[in-house]
């Protein structure tokens, strides 16, 4: 793909999501003052020739470099102007871009053509602001090699992030616990508790349940003699038929005031 960037001494190179969601380009001179719509996507970079503020290059999809200006006179800039960077090239400027990758796109726009003239607005005031810089005092530049770099310092773009700080999560202390293992089932059957035939039947026949467990072995005589009972057992060890079978007996065994004869 020829690099249209070729002719324009400063360049944007935006993207924006249309209606279908679908990735659009948007290249913009800033000399010009016109942009460049529906521009290609894909691999591609894009070098300003001289000295533009901020070059932004889509090096693959998915991923926007900023690249700062650099003096024309770097061989690393000058190799790479007008052509497409290799893969290598690539890798290399994702690892030197990768603090700048979440400002790019911060630039991303997810609306209407309305949305994208205001973005579009918005890039122009910056590109103005980059530009004075250049005549005015740099906001921030390191101190070493501030003369060296005199009026070629680029605006600073400071990025903000939520995932740089991850505090290490400190170890819960929780004691150790041995999981207690215990015979479930017994071969007892509940015919041999001192229970209502009736109840017994429907246990065997509605329940199909005809051997208690070990804690229903444990409870339901000490519950029958009418004793208070704190019972502590594994879930689905049947503890619910061990305090019910006893309740429905005690049930079974209160004679009813009123007698349906009598009513
Ligand atoms: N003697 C038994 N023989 C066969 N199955 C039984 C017996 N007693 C209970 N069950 C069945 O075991 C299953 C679990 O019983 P239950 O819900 O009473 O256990 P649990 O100890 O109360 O469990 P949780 O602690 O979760 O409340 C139920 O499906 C129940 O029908």
């Amino acid at each position: 793909m020829a690099d249209p960037c070729q002719s324009y001494r400063c360049v944007f190179v935006d993207f924006y999501f249309d209606t279908r969601w679908t990735r659009k380009y948007s290249h913009r001179c800033l000399h010009e003052e016109k942009a460049h719509e529906d521009f290609q996507s894909g691999c591609y970079s894009c070098f300003a020739e001289t000295d533009c503020c901020v070059v932004f290059i889509m090096a693959e999809d998915m991923l926007m470099l900023n690249i700062s200006n650099q003096d024309s006179t770097d061989s690393h800039f000058s190799e790479r102007k007008h052509t497409k960077s290799s893969s290598g090239h690539k890798w290399t400027a994702k690892k030197t871009a990768n603090g700048k990758r979440k400002a790019s796109f911060g630039n991303q726009d997810y609306g209407s053509a309305k949305q994208r003239k205001l973005n579009a607005k918005i890039s122009t005031k910056h590109e103005d602001q980059a530009a004075s810089s250049f005549t005015s005092k740099p906001k921030t530049s390191p101190k070493i090699g501030q003369e060296e770099h005199k009026g070629h310092d680029r605006p600073f773009i400071k990025t903000s992030s939520l995932f740089r700080n991850n505090p290490e999560i400190p170890d819960v202390l929780s004691p150790a616990v041995t999981q207690v293992k215990e015979k479930v089932f017994t071969r007892n059957s509940f015919q041999e508790l001192d229970l209502h035939p009736h109840l017994v039947a429907t246990l065997n026949k509605v329940l199909n349940i005809s051997s208690m467990t070990s804690v229903q072995k444990q409870t339901i005589p000490v519950l029958l003699s009418g004793k208070d009972a704190v019972v502590r057992s594994q879930t689905g060890s049947g503890k619910t038929l061990a305090y019910g079978i006893p309740l429905i007996q005690s049930l079974q065994a209160v004679q009813p005031k009123i007698k349906a004869s009598e009513t």
